[in-house]
């Protein structure tokens, strides 16, 4: 990974909530040239506000400074824009390495918007960036050098971990699953303080349990060596209430299928957004 300190001038198109997480973790590390391309007004104020002048946000690409020269052009803008708005970045895309993490549009698409010979990597990260506890999956396409690759490496690094793959198909599950994996976990959180409601326990304590629950156990995870299941077999004490519990989630039909079903459906849904 490249040294925080030499991040180089980056332009971030896109600046909501995974563009602002990863700008947030590079002003943390020490970025000092960045213009950010972002029309909406409330986030470009706070951006402004949070980077001390590092960071010039202007509405759009025909108001990038005269001169400005990027090292990273970074897209993170939705993917149903990406036909409108990438072309407007073939110029300054040139020589240097495009990093996408818009859901679904993939690298040769990303060619076809921006020029064949446009360096290109895509990712994956998820929204546990924002505390620097992200988890990022890409892969370079053709014609990416070693430095350009570490560029990103930085890039990404700087709000999590991430790990590489050279085969861009395994994207869209990683976007199903990773991706989109904290939206899952909140979910657990809702259902949990829902179900303690029904079942007669005040809102707020409610509130409380089913938020420190998910947030402790996440983090009893995250210091542990051991698998998941030993961790959950360890809550689970023979002919005690958590086997009940467990009986119900883990049938056949239960959890198992409903994750697998709604894991496939969210695949689906990222190869449906190359185009
Ligand atoms: N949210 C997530 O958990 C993850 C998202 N992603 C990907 O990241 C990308 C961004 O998602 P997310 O941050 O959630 O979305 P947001 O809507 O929060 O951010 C996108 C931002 O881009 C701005 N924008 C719209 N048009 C343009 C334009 N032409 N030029 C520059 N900026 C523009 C939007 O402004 P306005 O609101 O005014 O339209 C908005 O602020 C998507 O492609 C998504 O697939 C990847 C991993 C996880
Ligand atoms: O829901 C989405 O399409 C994006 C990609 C992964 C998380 N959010």
């Amino acid at each position: 990974m490249t040294g925080a300190a030499s991040l180089p001038p980056i332009l971030l198109v896109g600046c909501g909530r995974m563009g602002g997480a990863l700008l947030s973790g590079w002003l943390e590390q020490g970025l000092t040239r960045a213009v950010v391309v972002e029309p909406h007004a409330a986030a470009a104020e706070a951006l402004a506000a949070q980077s001390a002048g590092r960071v010039r946000v202007v509405p759009d690409a025909d108001s990038i400074p005269a001169g400005f020269a990027p090292e990273a052009v970074v897209l993170a803008i939705k993917p149903q824009e990406a036909a409108n708005t990438v072309p407007h970045y073939a110029a300054l895309s040139s020589g240097v390495v495009t990093l996408s993490i818009m859901a679904g549009r993939t690298i040769g698409g990303l060619h076809r918007l921006l020029g064949e010979a446009r360096a290109v990597v895509r990712a994956m990260p998820n929204t546990p960036a924002a505390v620097r506890q992200g988890f990022t999956v890409a892969c370079a396409g053709e014609g990416v050098t070693a430095g350009q690759r570490a560029l990103c490496d930085a890039l990404l690094g700087a709000v999590g971990e991430v790990a590489w793959v050279e085969d861009e198909a395994l994207l869209d599950p990683v976007t199903a699953v990773s991706g989109g994996g904290p939206a899952y976990v909140f979910l657990l959180v809702e259902l949990l303080q829902r179900a303690a409601e029904k079942l007669g326990i005040p809102p707020d304590l409610a509130r409380s349990m089913a938020r420190s629950t998910v947030a402790g156990s996440g983090a009893l995870l995250a210091v542990s060596r051991g698998e998941a299941a030993e961790l959950r077999q360890a809550v689970t004490s023979p002919k005690g209430t958590t086997e009940r519990a467990l009986a119900v989630l883990m049938a056949e039909e239960a959890w198992p299928a409903l994750v697998d079903r709604a894991m496939a459906a969210a695949t689906d849904r990222s190869r449906e957004l190359a185009e």
